[in-house]
């Protein structure tokens, strides 16, 4: 589970000053839960994600994963998690398989289940024909399943993903889109950013809206079609950004 409470997250650039990239976001995740965070560029969906995984902290408010306080027990929450980003970096001189066996020890998982677990992280992901290849030599959607294994090595309870599907081809983001199902039927847990609303509105459970910094709204998709009268996440989220012009105007602190 994640309880995320109160969270602002406080940056400064020249042009804005200080501003409010995450500004009070409140929300929970239940287990075994699908999650969205939903937003256009800008938002603060990386910000977010990335104190979630305890990459950031955030500059007021409290976060708790799997029990633990991401300021107070980090290296807990990292055990419990698995976190993708949008600029994970590789060794591009290893293998896939390489890539895997290396975190696995880093997490001190044991040879023979590491082995099995890479087996079927190969099959889930369909990673047969480059599993083997280094990485440099491989394209854009084979490079982001190896950046997915990496983070499932360990067999997190929480995935954190930020825009898993980002820029890669449809038969690419079914993969990942099928992994992502497939851990909720595992029982694990899942939050993730996108701005690809109907990949939102088929994965799901529950989705935030988040526009400059705030959630807007929170709910089952089904609740927010009835409260904006829309029958697309596409116009739910227009509708919610609308009158959100007037609503949620940035607070300068
Ligand atoms: N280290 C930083 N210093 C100052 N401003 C930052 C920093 N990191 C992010 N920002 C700003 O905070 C805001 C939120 O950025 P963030 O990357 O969280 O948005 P996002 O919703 O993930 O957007 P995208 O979909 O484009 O990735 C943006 O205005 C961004 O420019």
């Amino acid at each position: 589970m994640i309880k995320v409470m109160h969270i602002k997250k406080k940056f400064y650039d020249k042009k804005h000053g200080d501003f409010y990239a995450v500004n009070d976001a409140n929300f929970q995740v239940e287990k075994g839960e699908i999650f969205g965070l939903l937003g256009p560029n800008g938002a603060g969906k990386t910000t977010l994600l990335r104190i979630i995984a305890t990459i950031m902290q955030q500059t007021t408010g409290q976060i708790i994963v799997n029990g633990y306080d991401t300021r107070e027990q980090p290296e807990e929450v990292r055990k419990s998690i698995g976190f993708l980003s949008g600029n994970t970096k590789l060794y591009k001189k290893l293998t896939p398989v390489e890539t895997m066996k290396f975190f696995g020890k880093c997490y001190g998982i044991p040879k023979n289940i590491m082995e099995k677990r890479i087996e079927d992280i190969v099959v889930n992901l369909q990673m047969e024909d480059f599993k083997d290849r280094i990485i440099e030599k491989l394209s854009t959607g084979q490079v982001q399943k190896t950046s997915i294994a990496r983070c499932m090595i360990h067999d997190p309870e929480i995935y954190i993903l930020d825009e898993p599907t980002l820029g890669l081809d449809i038969l690419t983001s079914r993969t990942i889109v099928d992994f992502i199902k497939n851990k909720k039927g595992e029982g694990k847990t899942i939050i993730f950013s996108t701005h690809y609303m109907e990949e939102a509105d088929s994965l799901c459970d529950r989705i935030a809206l988040i526009h400059k910094g705030k959630i807007i709204e929170t709910g089952r998709l089904e609740s927010l079609k009835e409260k904006t009268g829309q029958t697309n996440i596409r116009d739910i989220f227009l509708t919610y950004i609308d009158r959100g012009g007037r609503l949620y105007e940035l607070p300068k602190d």
